[in-house]
């Protein structure tokens, strides 16, 4: 996995840590070799197995959140990798001590996007149609926009997910997570972004409206993590600056403020998109019950585009959430 084997071996390569999925390593991958070609330093790719890909439970019953994340971060703080990528929304909103996150590059789409057979999108599903989703943020949306559909609670990779609609070849990566289940479901919903960032945009027969379906916050969205030393003056330093995109930076920052003030944890059933205008960020959030049977959601603008002025806007959002009742609506600890 490492870069060319044509660089001088003398040259001082770093390493970056990556989970073992598919998509993570499609992700890490793409962040490596940016970060390779503006610094001029080849990179080693070291995989790291996390408690979210081994544990195959329901992922509301995992307990605590980052169970995705954990494993990388520790591998960081020993030193076992020099820079981690993670999907945004896969990281709690709490910044452990001893880390920062020193690149959020360009976003992809942020919406999540409806998978299902024979071209069907949420206005042709058939009445009682049945929809795969492991996400009560997705089911609670799902229900609100076709009270009459049935959601099924699934779980497993990106390929397994979408080898569960009728009409699919079975995923060859599934790790044995959906084995014997596949082609039972009208529709799964998935987040585009990983869809398209494995090549399998070809299934999505519906991008779904922000209107109707709030992304998760950081959706989209990768973070690069490092030692801080690493982001101030290391052998990649400059590059991580240059992978930045501060618009990106903005809309997530005042995204994962909200779920921080909120109290929610990364699986907790919130969804929030923050995007930049002219002079601001405008955010908007949705909290669903966890049974996905109801939903309030709620919009605010901020009147400057700077990180503190973001940050301050999830805050105020989150109150103004809490304050109509959305710790007791989604069994948040926030009050
Ligand atoms: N929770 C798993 C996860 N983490 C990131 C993505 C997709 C890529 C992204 O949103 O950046 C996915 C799959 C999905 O929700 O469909």
């Amino acid at each position: 996995m490492s870069q060319s084997a044509s660089t001088s071996a003398a040259q001082a390569s770093f390493r970056v840590g990556t989970r073992g999925s598919a998509l993570a390593l499609t992700q890490t991958t793409t962040v490596a070799e940016a970060l390779a070609e503006a610094s001029g330093h080849p990179y080693e790719i070291v995989r790291v197995k996390t408690e979210g890909d081994v544990t195959t439970g329901p992922l509301s019953q995992l307990g605590g959140t980052g169970v995705f994340a954990a494993a990388l971060r520790l591998a960081l703080l020993d030193g076992g990798c020099d820079v981690a990528v993670h999907s945004l929304k896969d990281l709690p909103s709490v910044q452990p001590e001893g880390l920062v996150i020193a690149a959020t590059p360009v976003r992809a789409d942020v919406r999540d996007a409806l998978c299902g057979r024979d071209g069907l999108t949420l206005a042709t599903l058939p009445a009682g149609a049945t929809v795969g989703t492991g996400s009560p943020r997705r089911a609670a949306q799902l229900r609100a926009a076709r009270p009459d559909l049935v959601i099924v609670d699934i779980r497993g990779n990106v390929g397994t997910r979408l080898g569960r609609v009728a009409g699919n070849a079975p995923a060859a990566d599934d790790g044995g997570v959906g084995r014997g289940v596949q082609g039972d479901l009208d529709a799964v919903v998935l987040a585009s972004a990983g869809l398209t960032r494995l090549g399998l945009e070809s299934h999505i027969t519906e991008y779904l409206d922000p209107a109707i379906m709030l992304p998760a916050p950081g959706q989209g969205s990768l973070a690069v993590e490092c030692r801080p030393e690493t982001a101030a003056g290391g052998l990649i330093a400059a590059a991580l600056a240059e992978l930045d995109d501060f618009d990106t930076r903005l809309a997530v920052t005042a995204e994962r403020s909200l779920l921080s003030r909120l109290e929610a944890g990364c699986a907790a059933p919130v969804g929030a998109l923050g995007t930049v205008h002219g002079g601001g960020v405008r955010l908007e959030a949705v909290v669903c019950s966890t049974d996905g049977s109801s939903l309030l959601r709620r919009s605010l603008d901020s009147t400057e585009a700077t990180l503190d002025a973001a940050a301050a806007l999830g805050v105020r959002l989150a109150e103004e959430l809490l304050a109509d009742g959305a710790a007791e609506l989604a069994g948040l600890a926030g009050r």
